[in-house]
């Protein structure tokens, strides 16, 4: 199979201490982000902290989006996410990967140098052009949504 490639800048040599983002398994669909901190991060429960990668990734193709997502692991048992849910990086962005941490838990948590705080998702996307129209041609469902199906 044909991977797009992905140019990727380090941006703080500190990075180079680390493994870079890699395929965990053959079939993984995310590559681990680790955390570029000074020291230790303790984020008391409800804090969010704007982490640094130290790297930048410029995809330069429209058909693609970087997604960046909770590690399933940190998020359900520590409480660590995101502080805007999902990050959705443009595929012409060069600036530094940045990760927004939040403790949505109840205790603090404390992340070390270098963890691997979230996860990195090349994501096909499809940009659209849009039609104005004065009305659509009836679809079955309408503008009903919302749980709408279920009922009777
Ligand atoms: O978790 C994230 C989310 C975004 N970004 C970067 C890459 C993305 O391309 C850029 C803009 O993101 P977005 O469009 O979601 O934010 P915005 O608030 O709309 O900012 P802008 O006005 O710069 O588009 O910020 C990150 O580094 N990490
Ligand atoms: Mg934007």
């Amino acid at each position: 199979m044909d991977h797009p490639q992905l140019k990727v800048k380090i941006l703080d040599d500190r990075v180079r201490r680390f493994d870079l983002p890699h395929y965990a398994t053959e079939g993984s669909a995310g590559m681990d982000l680790r955390a570029l901190l000074d020291a230790p991060l303790t984020l008391s429960p409800g804090e969010c902290e704007l982490v640094r990668t130290g790297l930048a990734v410029h995809i330069d193709d429209a058909r693609y989006a970087g997604m960046i997502l909770p590690r399933s692991g940190l998020g359900h048992k520590k409480g660590i996410v995101l502080g805007n849910l999902v990050g959705l990086i443009d595929s012409d962005y060069q600036g530094e990967l940045m990760i927004s941490v939040w403790n949505r838990g109840q205790q603090e948590v404390t992340l070390d140098v270098g963890e691997r705080i979230a996860q990195y998702v090349l994501v096909p996307v499809m940009q659209a052009e849009l039609t104005l129209v004065d009305d659509f041609e009836e679809s079955i469902r309408g503008a009903g949504g919302f749980g709408h199906s279920g009922r009777h």
